[in-house]
C-alpha cells in the first residue's frame, strides 16, 4: 500500500525564488490498484509522482510504503525500497547505445546479480511485452510504442510491487496507447502490482484506473472512484477533465427547446444495473406523467453503464414529486435543471 500524508514540495532555497508545487497531498493507493492523477500542466503531477520514490525529496509530510516512511530511509536502506518501485517516463529514459537486452538487464547489471539470473529473467520480461526476438534491437530502431514496452519491462526487472507511470502514454498515438493500456492491465494481473499513474489524458484515466485525483495548484482538488468522478464530478475542473471524453454540453438548440417548452426539465443520471428506458417507461407507467427525453447520453464505463440524460416532465407538481422520489429510489440522481442554469 502506497499512502502520502501531508506532502509538501517547495522548489527553491531564497523566498523571492520559490515555487510551492505541492501543497499537502494525501492520498493513498491499495496494493493492486491502478490510481491515476489527472491535472493541467503545472499543476504538480510530476513533482507528485517524482516524490514517490524520491527522486524529488518532499520539504514535508509523509510517503509510506507498506507502512515504512521513506524519508526516515538511511541511503542504504532508501535503494534497497527504491528497487520495490519500477517507473516508466513518457520519453522512455532508454539508453540509445544499449541493446533492447541490455537496457532491460541495466538495473540487475548494477545490482550484480549473476549473467545466468540476467539472462533469463530479461529473457522472460521481453517474451512478457512481446519483444523477445528484438532483444539484439537498439532503440531507435523500435516504435514508441515499442520503446514503451521496453521501459515497461526494465521497470519490471526488480520485481518491484509499485509501478510509476510518469504520462507513459502521452506520445503515443491512440491505437498504441490502447496496447500500451492492455499491457500495463496485464502488469497489475500477473504480477498483482500497485500502479499510480500521471497524465493530462481524460481517456487514459477512464480506460484504466479505478481511482482518480484531480490536481489543481499543487493540491488535489476531488478523488474517487472512476465511475463516481466520471457521472458526479464535484468541481468545475473535474467537470472540465469529465468533457475532453464525455461530451455533455447541451447544444444550444436543445437549451432554446427547453426554455420554450412549459414543465419541469431535470437531469437524471444513472449507473450500474439500471438503464434508462425500463426506468424511464417505469415511472410514466406508475405515476400521471409525460416524460419527454430532450438530449442526452448513454455510454459505458468500465463495464458499467451510465446515462445522463435531460428530460422534461410535465404534470401535477405533487405527482413530479413522486415521480422523482421514484427514480430516486431506483438509485438515478435526479436534479432539476433552472432555466438561468441553462
Ligand atoms: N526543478 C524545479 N525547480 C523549480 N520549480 C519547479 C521545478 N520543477 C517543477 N517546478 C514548478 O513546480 C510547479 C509544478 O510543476 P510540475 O512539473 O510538477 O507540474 P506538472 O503538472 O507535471 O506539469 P507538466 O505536465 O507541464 O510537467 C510548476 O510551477 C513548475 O514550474
Amino acid at each position: 500500500m502506497l499512502v502520502l500524508q501531508d506532502v509538501h514540495k517547495v522548489y527553491g532555497k531564497s523566498k523571492e525564488k520559490q515555487v510551492v508545487a505541492l501543497q499537502g497531498i494525501n492520498l493513498s493507493v491499495n496494493k493492486g490498484e491502478i490510481f491515476g492523477v489527472v491535472g493541467f500542466s503545472g499543476a504538480g503531477k510530476s513533482t507528485l509522482i517524482r516524490c514517490v520514490n524520491l527522486l524529488e525529496r518532499p520539504t514535508s509530510g509523509k510517503v509510506l510504503i507498506n507502512g515504512v516512511d521513506l524519508l526516515k530511509l538511511s541511503p542504504k536502506e532508501l535503494r534497497e525500497q527504491r528497487k520495490k518501485i519500477g517507473m516508466i517516463f513518457q520519453n522512455y529514459n532508454l539508453l540509445h547505445s544499449k541493446t533492447i537486452f541490455q537496457n532491460v538487464a541495466m538495473p540487475l547489471t548494477l545490482e550484480g546479480k549473476p549473467k545466468d539470473y540476467i539472462k533469463k529473467k530479461v529473457t522472460e520480461l521481453l517474451s512478457f511485452v512481446g519483444l523477445e526476438e528484438r532483444m539484439n534491437h537498439y532503440p531507435e530502431q523500435l516504435s514508441g510504442g515499442q520503446k514503451q514496452r521496453v521501459g515497461i519491462a526494465r521497470a519490471l526487472a526488480t520485481d518491484p510491487d509499485i509501478l510509476l507511470c510518469d504520462e507513459a502514454t502521452s506520445a503515443l498515438d491512440p491505437s498504441t496507447t490502447e496496447s500500451v493500456l492492455e499491457l500495463l492491465r496485464r502488469v497489475r494481473e500477473e504480477f498483482g502490482l500497485t500502479i499510480l499513474m500521471i497524465t493530462h489524458e481524460m481517456n487514459v484515466i477512464r480506460d484504466i484506473c479505478d481511482k482518480v485525483a484531480v490536481i489543481e495548484g499543487g493540491k488535489i482538488v476531488e478523488q474517487g472512484p472512476v465511475i463516481d468522478v466520471f457521472t458526479e464530478p464535484q468541481t468545475e475542473i473535474a467537470r472540465s477533465f469529465v468533457r475532453t471524453v464525455l461530451n455533455d454540453a447541451t447544444p444550444e438548440s436543445i437549451k432554446e427547446l427547453i426554455r420554450a417548452n412549459s414543465g419541469r426539465t431535470y437531469r437524471i443520471i444513472f449507473k450500474g444495473l439500471s438503464t434508462s428506458a425500463p426506468l424511464l417507461s417505469d415511472t410514466a407507467k406508475k405515476f400521471q406523467v409525460d416524460l419527454n427525453v430532450f438530449h442526452g447520453m448513454l455510454t459505458e464505463l468500465q463495464g458499467i453503464p451510465f446515462g445522463n440524460l435531460l428530460v422534461n416532465i410535465q404534470g401535477d407538481a405533487e405527482e413530479i414529486e413522486r415521480a422523482i422520489q421514484y427514480m430516486q429510489e431506483q438509485a438515478a440522481i435526479v436534479r432539476e435543471v433552472t432555466r438561468d442554469a441553462l
